[in-house]
């Protein structure tokens, strides 16, 4: 056995592997100790190998989804091993060998179950998606192709390599298949053979699975596209063991066609996810109203990847502004969606050879109540374009549901094994194999009766078991009469208490059951395969009518939300605006509202002539809140959604940008201070004139002194060159005299005010600077000992003399010049830096001529070189 186990172990690699041993999956060895401390299960030992005893530990069969989730969530990946024969096919096949041995049962990995290739519903979360993505570098380009195997909806995309990171934190991959040898693979990947990222087994294996010729009509896919695609579909084939899960047509990903964020935008933003990791707290958490699980996948997925295009956002609403309007037909929709089961998911298993009963039910009804949706939305005169364009995939699978609707029970079982799921009628022979059950079972009832008769013992029962089958059964005492050689009962096993017997007619009632029983487990069997077969003929269309549900759930649940909080559509335009009156920001309002508190509301006016809003105020005045939210609003609006405001106009943005707090990243041994400067770097270089961007207190991890001077210059630099639509909050009140040279620039704080020596924060922004910083104030508010406090104020009063009598932090800054002036001296130093190099031959240097070259280098770049 230990042979069979060590050349499977083999195969399963670095996986865990699941030893099918009758009712159980072992484990040994390593694999055991690791499952054993992830399951918090008895590690046991079994044996002895090269003299020291095997560690192993085992979950039964039944149970075995459960401990596999565990094991997945812990990181782990594990390979089932399953019996391929029985033990009768095993001995067969050792007779025929000529072996005397015991023949060992053939077994065969015929599966991996990893984090990124799931379908069973219980080792899936209903509201997000799972998605497996394969990334191939090329020279100058990345590909990415990303699948959700449970619903076999597939992206393919390309990015630059610096674009890599910010891609997949929209992705969100549960697991990352790359290329071996590749040095900058993003940490956690699965490594996989060069051979299988190649391009034109991509090109093929997508033409051969759908069945065309080219893919034109999918996209316009370049190298990198289906470099990654042969990746992807290369390692599901290998998970899979030959059987590929489902893989729609893939959707070309277009760089440009969606508000691009990177990843500590988002993490800031904390859009679906809080600081803390989870769901809750989060953007998507607090507007989700979704009433189908496909339809909280897909709201995170527009979340995730808002749009950039005015004409599709409008789009979507239109639609959402409809439902917004129309509030009984909203009702009716949302009626509907609450029992709708996940037709795309159930699909998934279906064609993954995992689908069970209940899953065609689902197909049933799930097409079904599309089919109901659609004649709902029909009767309606004018729909929005979006809707229009659903109604036609809503419907149409007529023949199969009518089919489904004959052949099921209506609430079909998840087991297959025991069979009583087709309905009754819908096949004569199988309703005749039934009844011989049936009758057989009637025609038992009766021997029993007849037998208590005969031996006079009322207690006698026939009864039924797996091993048996059906016997005759009598307590101890009862026994000796039956035992008696011409009773006409054969005695089969005596219990503590009972005897068991069988008879001649029992036998033979027993043996008609059970072959009417196969038989129509058989004719079940059967049936199902062509449910699935139909099922599977029609996947696409189903996969866009769940695709369909999904968007008008979205749609209905985004207009909820909206009613809800009295949300308001915004105007999307073309030109750079960002102006909003009565702004809100869901999540803290959510939060005030909960323990009673009023969130206060605040307008943000952005132009091209006014772009970048300093904003000053006290600590927890509000500024970090008023930041976000309209970040926020404008995510939400390019997402396709209703906005927490009294009116919004908002110029499409390109690129969303937010450093809100700078928090430690030392888990990549960064300081805050140079997270704070790489992130702030990243927008110097990558903002447009249509990005919009919101910095908080850019500079506070360093000295005042450096703090200060590089808020002042990044902010002139957003100014002047990059020239977008930027909040900047800043505690440094000196930054205040940009005003005088910035014409596009303009001054704001949150108000605050000192009431019988309490400081009141009242949350609301108002032009012009902040006139104080109150850091006192709220210091005695977090209750810090009333002696530091006093201590404080005598050091601030020393500070504040001192600034008085120099002119403080800011003294001599106005008389700077402009930062485009000096943005070029710097660039020219750069430039004959650069001639030089250019002319440089350097073959023709002497190692002497070298150095003395490089201290004149450095010289001209302005560094003493002694
Ligand atoms: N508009 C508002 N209405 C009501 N309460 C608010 C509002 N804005 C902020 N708050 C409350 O004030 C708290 C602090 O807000 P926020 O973090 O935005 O302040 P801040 O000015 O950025 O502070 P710091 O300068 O210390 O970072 C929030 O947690 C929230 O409870």
């Amino acid at each position: 056995m230990m042979q069979q186990y060590f050349a499977l172990k083999e195969q399963a690699g670095d996986c865990l592997l699941f030893y099918r041993m009758g009712d159980f999956f072992e484990l040994f060895f390593d694999d055991a100790k690791v499952a054993a401390g992830v399951l918090d299960i008895a590690l046991t030992s079994r044996g002895e190998n090269n003299g020291e005893p095997v560690p192993m530990c085992g979950v039964p069969v039944h149970a075995a989804d459960n401990y596999l989730a565990r094991l997945i969530r812990a990181g782990c990946r594990v390979a089932i091993a399953e019996q391929v024969e029985t033990p009768a096919e095993a001995k067969e096949r050792a007779r025929k060998e000529g072996r005397a041995s015991k023949a060992l049962v053939r077994r065969d990995i015929v599966r991996f179950v990893t984090a990124g290739t799931l379908t069973e519903d219980t080792l899936l979360e209903s509201r997000s998606a799972n998605v497996l993505a394969a990334l191939a570098p090329l020279r100058d380009a990345v590909g990415i192709a990303a699948i959700d195997i449970s619903t076999g909806e597939m992206a393919l995309e390309r990015v630059q390599p610096d674009g890599i990171a910010a891609a997949l934190s929209r992705i969100g991959p549960a697991e990352m298949v790359v290329p071996e040898g590749w040095e900058d693979a993003p940490e956690g990947s699965i490594t996989r053979p060069r051979s299988a990222f190649s391009s034109d087994e991509g090109e093929a294996q997508l033409k051969a699975l759908h069945g065309v010729a080219t893919l034109d009509a999918f996209g316009a896919f370049d190298r990198a596209h289906l470099a990654a695609a042969g990746g992807l579909i290369a390692y599901l084939d290998h998970v899979g063991r030959g059987t590929l899960p489902l893989v729609l047509p893939p959707r070309l990903r277009e760089a440009g066609g969606h508000l691009a964020m990177d990843e500590a935008t988002r993490a800031s933003l904390e859009v679906t996810f809080s600081a803390s990791g989870t769901r809750k707290g989060s953007l998507i958490d607090c507007i989700d109203r979704c009433l189908t699980g496909a339809g909280a996948r897909l709201l995170s997925e527009d979340l995730s990847a808002p749009l950039a295009d005015p004409g599709a956002i409008r789009d979507r609403l239109a639609a959402v502004e409809w439902l917004y309007d129309d509030a009984l037909l909203r009702e009716d929709l949302r009626r509907a969606l609450r029992a709708l089961p996940d037709v795309g998911r159930a699909l998934g298993r279906i064609v993954a050879g995992r689908g069970s009963p209940r899953d065609l039910g689902q197909l049933r009804d799930g097409l079904n109540e599309a089919r109901m949706l659609h004649e709902m939305l029909q009767q309606r005169g004018s729909l929005p374009g979006l809707v229009e364009r659903l109604l036609p995939v809503l419907a149409g699978h007529g023949a199969l549901v009518e089919m489904l609707t004959r052949a099921l029970v209506s609430a079909p079982p998840t087991e297959r094994a025991s069979g009583g799921y087709i309905a009754e009628g819908y096949d004569a022979s199988l309703d005749e194999l039934r009844s011989i059950a049936k009758n057989g079972r009637r025609a038992i009832a009766a021997l029993e009766a007849k037998y208590r008769d005969q031996t006079g013992i009322a207690t006698l029962k026939i009864k039924h078991n797996g091993v048996l089958g059906y016997f005759i059964e009598v307590s101890a005492r009862h026994a000796d009469a039956l035992m008696a050689a011409d009773s006409g009962f054969t005695h089969r096993q005596t219990m503590k208490d009972a005897v068991r017997f069988n008879a001649l007619a029992l036998h033979e009632e027993a043996s008609r059951i059970s072959e009417a029983g196969g038989r129509s487990l058989a004719a079940e069997d059967a049936h199902f395969e062509e449910l699935v077969e139909r099922a599977i003929a029609a996947k696409e269309a189903i996969a866009a009518t769940a695709q369909a549900l999904a968007r008008i759930d979205v749609c209905a649940g985004q207009a909820e939300r909206a009613a809800e909080g009295g949300w308001t559509l915004p105007e999307i335009r073309d030109d750079a605006v960002l102006d909003v009156t009565g702004g809100r920001h869901p999540v803290v309002e959510a939060a005030l509202s909960a323990s009673g508190d009023r969130f206060v509301a605040n307008d943000c006016a952005l132009s091209d002539r006014d772009r970048l809003w300093l904003i000053g105020g006290p600590n927890m005045g509000g500024k970090s809140t008023f930041l976000r939210q309209n970040a926020l609003i404008v995510l939400l609006a390019q997402a396709g959604g209703f906005v927490p405001a009294e009116s919004a106009r908002i110029g499409v943005v390109d690129r969303l940008f937010s450093r809100v707090g700078a928090s430690d990243n030392l888990a990549r041994g960064r300081s805050t201070f140079m997270v704070e400067m790489v992130e702030t770097a990243a927008i110097l270089s990558q903002a447009t004139e249509r990005s919009f961007v919101i910095l908080d207190e850019v500079g506070r991890g360093t000295s005042t002194y450096d703090g200060l001077a590089l808020a002042w210059a990044v902010a002139e630099a957003v100014h002047e060159t990059v020239r977008c639509r930027c909040l900047f909050a800043t505690h440094y009140h000196e930054m205040a005299r940009l005003a005088e040279t910035c014409e596009a620039l303009s001054l704001h704080h949150a108000r605050a005010r000192e009431w019988k020596g309490d400081l009141v924060l009242l949350h609301e922004l108002a032009e012009g600077p902040a006139d104080r910083s109150y850091g006192l104030a709220v210091a005695r508010l977090a209750g810090l000992p009333k002696p530091v406090i006093a201590r404080a104020k005598t050091i601030l009063d020393k500070l504040e003399k001192g600034r008085a009598e120099t002119g403080g932090l800011g003294a001599g800054l106005g008389d700077l010049p402009l930062f485009a002036a000096a943005a070029e001296v710097a660039e020219e130093q750069c430039d004959t830096l650069r001639e030089t190099l250019r002319d440089l031959d350097v073959d023709a240097l002497s190692p002497r001529e070298a150095l003395d070259m490089l201290y004149a280098l450095k010289r001209g770049a302005g560094e003493d070189t002694a």
